[in-house]
């Protein structure tokens, strides 16, 4: 083919790499049939090059459709490092120019938002007949469709691309310029309405494994909205990057330094190589970008005095005191939505403050760049190759970069300030916090100056950073493809990464705050439902099931996650609580079923040791996974939008299934099941309320404590 015989030599020149993936050279030969493609493939796989080659190959211009200015301008920055000119047009350019030299062809790549084309629609017709437009790409193509996770109405006009750019005069010929649409994250619902909504015709449909082989899941319960927990959660992170030097002591400056401590004069301990190799600099641009922010930011509110040793035990040995401290206090300050100053402590509220779709999209900030072209853009390249070689680059990225996901914004703040009492230097990242501040969580965590960032999901779709090696969400994701697609910014550069989940498994996910008519919310719960199935179960690999989720099938365990690692807990013979649960919903079974609640009041009345809703939760749900029960509400509302209605968390009304009363006839019939995440924390705390309470009311049942209760009364008489 003529195309692949330029691609080693423009591959080797600007990329670096000597080979395409497959899957790029199936996107990119649709391409150059001049057929619409549509690319589904893992997070960190490659798609970028398959619209980024065709324009090195053609001479042509490249549109690409992104949905945030801040993954637009990072794409131009890494193509600019790469020798290719790119821009970006819309609200976030601030040069009226670069936008008529991008009608002019002069750059390769021009990166737009779906809300700039309608107005860009004549130049872009103007440029498809000079220059030539080689292809359009629909970046994150996922956003197009509404039963995707990050809907963006916008994306669903890019339908017009595929009519208005069919037959197109260039230099005499009649051309038709492809459409690409290229997502990680779809399921089949979703693939099917990105083709249905961009109308492309047909498609090449380039699909690879979502399995990312070197990533390592694991669940862990935890009582995330507990004052506790973060100590006993993140003490692993904060020892690993305090040991990689992340609290050595930053220098005063300006407005800050007035308010701070002399330093304490202890010894350092840190290793003389990591000493010699931190650059002071790099601490005071954190804190130039937060006093930027500050300065930016009306509602600061002013420093508070004397506190940041309020609590000196955990200022660790090694580290002095950080002028980084007081900068969470300006992070908290221009959030605006925190009274108090005890913020080392989780929030206590489980109510998230944050609406998805707006946060996602609030955490883009505008850049002030130009496009890359030209003498600009050598002097760049030679910069960031600089940078890239270099010996800090190496010694900073040792611990690896990390970023934690909250469930609010005011978890963020609170997390980021824990963090920093303890020595570790990070910033917190949420669509409220100026956008100042944000770029510059974006600058100084891409280029390895900063190790952790605390955020809500407003950070994530184009972090492109290869070194980062822990991913935690801390509390329930809102769907599985969110929960894929932000654990997909870790081990992007091949090496084992760690994505953590913890969620407290005695509470159910509730839904974030949003406009969605009775279907879409039918919908969200169903995508929580999920994720619940996916922590709670103990007995499935992780990454299998997050894989049969996006319908593929992994025939070998992954052996790194929790499950194939530990094993799953030992099977335990449960035919006695099932038919105690059977005979419980049988009775009042009027066509609806038996309220899930009133059975489990009845059970522990009949006297059983499973005393707590939880385990029957759970156990209940293992029952209609297996069709002994039926759920009357939950099916209705679930069945028709998932595969796996039976399963859902939100138990109602219960009745028994033809196998569910055979089970009851049988007598010989043994259940084992692997008790799953929710049994397991109900017995655990079953055992610690047995050890705390008072020996004689250890294990009894309600009926026997009545019993004991009406012989004290008739003894006292
Ligand atoms: N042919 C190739 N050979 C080797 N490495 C490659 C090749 N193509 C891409 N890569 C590397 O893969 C990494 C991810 O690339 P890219 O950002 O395009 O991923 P992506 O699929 O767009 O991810 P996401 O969906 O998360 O945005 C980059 O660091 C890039 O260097």
């Amino acid at each position: 083919m003529e195309w692949e015989k330029r691609t080693p030599y423009l591959l080797r020149k600007h990329f670096g790499y000597k080979n395409l993936k497959c899957f790029q050279r199936r996107a990119i030969d649709a391409w150059a049939q001049h057929r619409d493609c549509f690319v589904l493939s893992a997070s960190g796989s490659g798609k970028s090059l398959c619209y980024q080659l065709p324009a090195l190959i053609s001479n042509k211009v490249v549109i690409v459709i992104s949905p945030l200015i801040s993954l637009m301008h990072d794409q131009c920055m890494q193509l600019a490092a790469a020798g290719v000119s790119a821009c970006f047009l819309g609200s976030g350019q601030p040069d009226h120019g670069v936008e008529l030299r991008a009608m002019y062809g002069c750059y390769s790549l021009v990166y737009m938002c779906p809300e700039s084309l309608p107005r860009l629609a004549r130049g872009l017709q103007d440029l498809a007949q000079s220059k030539g437009i080689a292809l359009f790409a629909v970046d994150e193509a996922h956003c197009v469709s509404k039963w995707g996770h990050d809907f963006r109405p916008e994306y669903g006009n890019l339908g017009t691309l595929r009519k208005d750019f069919t037959d197109i005069i260039w230099r005499g010929q009649k051309v038709r310029i492809p459409v690409m649409a290229l997502t990680a994250t779809a399921t089949d619902r979703v693939r099917d309405d990105v083709l249905e909504c961009l109308h492309l015709s047909n498609p090449t449909i380039v699909i690879t494994s979502f399995n990312r082989p070197n990533l390592m899941f694991t669940v862990h319960h935890s009582k995330t909205t507990h004052p506790e927990s973060y100590k006993a959660d993140f003490e692993p992170v904060i020892r690993r990057y305090k040991r990689s030097g992340g609290g050595r002591r930053l220098p005063c400056q300006g407005l800050l330094s007035s308010r701070s401590k002399p330093p304490h004069k202890v010894p350092d301990l840190r290793p003389r190589q990591l000493q010699d190799n931190q650059p002071a600099d790099e601490a005071a641009e954190i804190e130039r970008a937060t006093c930027v922010a500050r300065a930016k930011c009306p509602e600061v509110a002013p420093l508070p005095g004397g506190n940041l040793d309020d609590d000196p035990e955990h200022i660790p040995m090694e580290f002095e005191e950080t002028d980084d401290d007081v900068e969470s206090y300006i992070t908290q300050s221009t959030v605006g939505d925190i009274q108090d100053r005890k913020e080392t402590q989780p929030s206590t509220s489980n109510t998230p403050d944050i609406e998805k779709a707006e946060e996602r999209r609030g955490g883009d900030f505008e850049v002030q760049s130009r496009g890359y072209s030209g003498s600009k853009l050598r002097r760049l390249r030679r910069k960031f190759s600089v940078q890239r070689g270099g010996n800090r680059t190496k010694q900073r990225s040792r611990a690896g970069a990390c970023i934690i996901y909250m469930p609010t914004r005011t978890e963020t703040v609170n997390l980021t300030n824990y963090f920093r009492r303890r020595g570790v230097k990070c910033m917190a990242y949420h669509s409220q916090l100026p956008k100042e501040h944000l770029k510059q969580v974006h600058e100084l965590f891409q280029s390895d100056r900063l190790q952790v960032v605390i955020a809500t999901i407003a950070f994530g779709m184009g972090i492109n950073k290869p070194n980062i090696t822990h991913v935690i969400h801390y509390g329930w994701p809102q769907s599985l493809e969110d929960y894929y697609q932000e654990s997909g910014r870790a081990g992007r550069d091949g090496a084992l990464s760690h994505c953590q989940l913890f969620v407290d498994m005695t509470t159910l996910p509730t839904l974030l705050a949003s406009f969605r008519n009775k279907h879409e919310t039918i919908l969200a719960r169903n995508m929580l439902a999920q994720c619940h199935r996916y922590a709670i179960r103990t007995d499935i690999c992780r990454t299998q099931m997050l894989m049969e989720y996006f319908n593929e099938k992994l025939p070998q365990k992954c052996q790194l996650c929790d499950v194939c690692i530990s094993g799953p807990p030992k099977e335990e013979d449960l035919t006695q609580e099932a038919i105690q649960m059977m005979k419980a919903i049988k009775h009042s079974n009027r066509g609806r079923g038996r309220n899930f609640k009133e059975a489990v009041k009845s059970i522990r009345h009949e006297g059983t040791k499973r005393t707590t809703r939880l385990w029957w939760r759970g156990f209940v749900r293992i029952l209609l996974e297996h069709g002994y029960l039926k759920d009357t509400t939950t099916e209705k509302t679930f069945a028709a939008e998932s595969k796996h209605s039976r399963t859902s968390p939100y138990l109602k009304f219960l009745m028994p299934t033809s196998k569910g009363l055979r089970l009851l006839r049988s007598k010989k019939c043994k259940l084992k099941f692997h008790p799953q995440g929710d049994m397991i924390v109900a017995m655990q705390m079953n055992e610690e309320t047995n050890k705390n309470s008072p020996k004689e009311s250890r294990r009894t049942s309600p009926v026997q404590h009545s019993k004991r209760k009406t012989k004290r009364k008739q003894n006292s008489r």
